[in-house]
């Protein structure tokens, strides 16, 4: 007699590296936009007029709705109650929408204010907000999907190859976007528009990819049984939020996310302007040396990915990328270490670090929170780190236009001294550490099982 066994479709490796391939391409999508406008300050600020507060408060916005309209706490509820499928195409749309009020804002300049910023800026910024939005529920989505496949797999391979392959699409937004809107400018005007009009397209296919991906995901559900993607075990509740709030290894991994991520995300919005003010860095070049980051994390987040799924050791790992955030942002405080070589291995130090904590920290959420509140625990941790992402690139900002022009002797506007901006990214690292340690010691009294390995 022959036993029938049913086997998941997330047991076919090629089916659940394959579905991992194409949600991770539309993160890809979603990264690129997101650091977009970084490498082109300097030719906002010559051709359009921005300060640098300007651009601290476009970067901003990134998290305003994420923050104050609780929209990533929404996002985890709808992701709860509709699925991965209605959220993650929702996600998809809202990036593409927000992305084209960008768009319109470089491109169709205005004149006059509208709530005391200038229209560009605030229609542009309501653009950004938007797309953050819709780039962070992306996000959690993309991690509950990942979950849903490779559990009790290789889980923190397969998260660590999204990210990397997240990091491609920044990398492109370091390296691209000057050199192109140089190169397509027109009588000696660069084309500021036409980097983010990529974006706009790689949006659209990322879009594509994810609605390719809902097949997929009705497939593998098929192959399990279900019948309904949501099932009333998975269904958000209030008390669910209740239960992650209570949770102290929760709130140690949101505090280390927001700090750690601080000292990254926001400094990546001012790396390109470090490179030429404080290296000397030509323009054209300018945005290849931070570009290095997101490349060395293309290969060093799945290995540690790797290494945490088979050795374990995740809060080690997570203690010693803090270490080195605070070590790599003191180096780029020092005055007097201006030599760009310098900058180069900087910044592949701080891609290892970019690489050591993101690679422990998601997979170490279903450690610790159950998967039933996977989504909301997800959603929780974006939203206390949004506070970061939002406040951080604002904070530097001002404290660029207020504190770090430099002039020349007949008071003409020279450079900016990034010391101090670099101080308070290298402040992240410091208290990042004390909270991993924190966390290090709560694994160890409660036994969530942070330096065991995910595979069984
Ligand atoms: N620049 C993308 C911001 C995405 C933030 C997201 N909340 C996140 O932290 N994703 C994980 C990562 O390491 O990219």
């Amino acid at each position: 007699m022959t036993e029938v066994i049913n086997k998941s479709l997330r047991d076919s490796k090629g089916a659940r590296w394959g579905a991992l391939a194409v949600v991770s391409f539309t993160m890809l999508c979603g990264y690129y936009i997101n650091y977009v406008i970084s490498p082109l300050k300097p030719l906002l600020e010559e051709y359009m007029g921005w300060t640098s507060a300007d651009f601290g408060v476009w970067n901003s916005a990134y998290g305003w709705f994420n923050v104050f309209f609780l929209m990533l706490i929404f996002g985890g509820i709808i992701l709860d109650k509709m699925g991965v499928r209605f959220t993650g195409l929702g996600a998809a749309l809202t990036m593409i929408v927000g992305t084209a009020l960008q768009y319109y804002a470089i491109e169709f300049p205005m004149e006059g204010t509208i709530l005391g910023f200038k229209s560009s800026i605030a229609i542009g910024a309501l653009g950004f907000g938007i797309f953050g939005m819709g780039v962070e529920i992306a996000g959690i989505t993309v991690s509950k999907i990942i979950v849903k496949w490779f559990k009790g797999k290789e889980l923190a391979l397969a998260m660590g190859l999204e990210m990397a392959t997240a990091r491609m699409g920044t990398a492109l937004a370091l390296a691209v976007p000057l050199p192109m809107a140089k190169a397509l400018g027109v009588n000696g005007m660069p084309s500021i528009s036409a980097p983010i009009m990529l974006g706009l397209g790689l949006l659209v296919a990322g879009f594509i990819a994810f609605l390719w991906y809902t097949f997929m995901d009705k497939k593998l559900e098929k192959s399990e049984g279900i019948s309904d993607e949501v099932s009333e075990e998975d269904a958000f509740k209030v008390s669910d939020i209740l239960f992650i709030i209570k949770n102290k290894g929760f709130w140690l991994i949101a505090l280390l996310c927001v700090l750690f991520y601080s000292g990254i995300f926001p400094f990546l919005y001012y790396a390109t302007d470090l490179m030429i003010n404080k290296y000397g860095v030509n323009e054209d070049f300018a945005g290849a040396i931070p570009s290095l980051l997101p490349f060395g994390t293309i290969i060093l987040t799945p290995f540690f990915g790797n290494l945490y799924d088979r050795k374990g050791k995740g809060a080690t790992i997570m203690l010693i990328g803090s270490v080195m955030l605070l070590a790599v942002h003191s180096f780029f405080a020092a005055p007097i270490l201006n030599h760009y070589i310098i900058a180069i291995v900087l910044i592949i130090l701080l891609g290892v670090t970019f690489s050591l904590v993101p690679s422990a920290m998601w997979p170490s959420v279903p450690k610790i929170i159950p998967e039933k509140q996977l989504g909301s625990a997800y959603a929780l941790i974006f939203w206390v780190q949004n506070w970061g992402l939002m406040g951080m690139p604002l904070l530097i900002g001002i404290v660029l236009e207020k504190y770090c022009k430099v002039v020349d002797d007949n008071g003409v506007f020279s450079h900016y001294d990034y010391t101090l901006p670099m101080v308070i990214f290298a402040a992240t690292g410091l208290l990042a550490i004390i909270v991993a340690a924190a966390l290090k010691a709560e694994d160890k009294k409660k036994g969530y099982g942070l330096e065991r390995p995910n595979m069984a």
